[in-house]
């Protein structure tokens, strides 16, 4: 496998850790119309980057694609999914305006009023994107690329003033960490759009940084180069998977998994009408994958299943 230095580096300590310095990415959200992360694990996406854990600045951006906002409100101020979080963090309770989204966007037919009501009054941006060519994650990723590229400017929370320290347009050789939450399991299609839009904005658009997290699995697309990853095993579960869904097959070294993929595995090369790594195992918190073509890699939630 080819060495360290021209790895790409996938740190989950990157999605939950305050950031030491400038030099770290910045993250930005979008909320899917799906289950959402355990709470334990949701609580530091959404809080990355805070020095202080419960100040107003959080992670830089943090969208909902239309009923996206449904699954924050539920669980946030109507409280409904209470009851079933094993890792409930009490310290939430009556501090719900920490959870506000900076927007909700997206063609709104899945928004339920109560939500858009609750959302509005404490000065959320919602805005309407009628298009029926893109998805409702498309129209919250495109918006963050005209973030990056300074053709739309940051939606500022109506109760901010002026003065508040949000920070500032940032030019377009800076790009976000993106961290979907959610789109990973329920309707097959929307799965394959998820899957879809990943491999479309790391292929095509040049984004090297995007995770999507949901309740149950975790997924990165994996481009032609060699990856190190490195899993926090408190947050994942050892199950993971190799899927070749974007290529016709793809030629791929592996370390680090107890069902290792390589030349002399049975696995190569893996494609969909071949072989498949499923329900594979990490045996190290630190991973090494070298693929020609680019595949999803996946991996468990810890205690998502539950
Ligand atoms: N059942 C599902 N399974 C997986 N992902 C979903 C599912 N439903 C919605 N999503 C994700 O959440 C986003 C917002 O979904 P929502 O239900 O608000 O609108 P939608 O009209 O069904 O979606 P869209 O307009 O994008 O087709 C979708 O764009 C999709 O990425
Ligand atoms: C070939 C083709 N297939 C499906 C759609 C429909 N569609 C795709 S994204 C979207 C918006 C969903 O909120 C809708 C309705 C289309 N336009 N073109």
């Amino acid at each position: 496998m080819t060495a360290d230095k021209d790895a790409q580096l996938w740190d989950t300590r990157s999605l939950v850790q305050a950031k030491a310095g400038d030099a770290a990415p910045r993250n930005a959200m979008v909320v899917l119309n799906s289950p959402l992360p355990p709470q334990s694990l949701f609580r530091k996406l959404w809080q990355n980057g805070t020095a202080s854990s419960w100040s107003r600045e959080g992670p830089d951006l943090r969208f909902c694609a239309d009923g996206g906002a449904n699954r924050l409100y539920d669980r946030f101020v109507k409280g409904k999914d209470r009851a079933d979080e094993a890792n409930w963090d009490a310290a939430v309770d009556g501090d719900e305006d920490q959870w506000l989204p900076d927007l909700i966007l997206g063609d709104l037919d899945s928004l339920r009023e109560d939500t858009r009501k609750y959302y509005e009054g404490k000065g959320v941006v919602v805005e309407r994107d009628p298009d029926e060519f893109s998805t409702d994650l498309g129209k919250n990723v495109s918006r963050l690329a005209a973030i990056e590229a300074g053709t739309a400017s940051l939606p500022r929370h109506a109760s901010e003033s002026p003065a508040d320290s949000r920070p500032s347009q940032r030019g377009s050789s800076e790009q976000y960490q993106l961290v979907i939450i959610g789109g990973l399991s329920g309707r097959l299609d929307q799965t394959i759009h998820t899957l879809h839009a990943l491999t479309l904005l790391a292929e095509k658009e040049g984004r090297d940084r995007i995770w999507t997290i949901g309740k149950e699995s975790a997924a990165l697309l994996l481009t032609k180069g060699s990856h190190r990853l490195r899993i926090d095993v408190s947050l994942f579960g050892k199950t993971c998977g190799v899927l070749p869904v974007g290529c016709s097959e793809a030629y791929v070294t592996t370390s680090g998994l107890e069902w290792d993929l390589g030349p002399t595995a049975y696995m190569y090369p893996t494609s969909l009408s071949t072989a498949v790594s499923t329900s594979n195992h990490l045996v190290q918190e630190d991973v090494r994958i070298e693929t020609d073509k680019p595949v999803v890699w996946t991996m468990e939630v810890r205690g998502g299943s539950e």
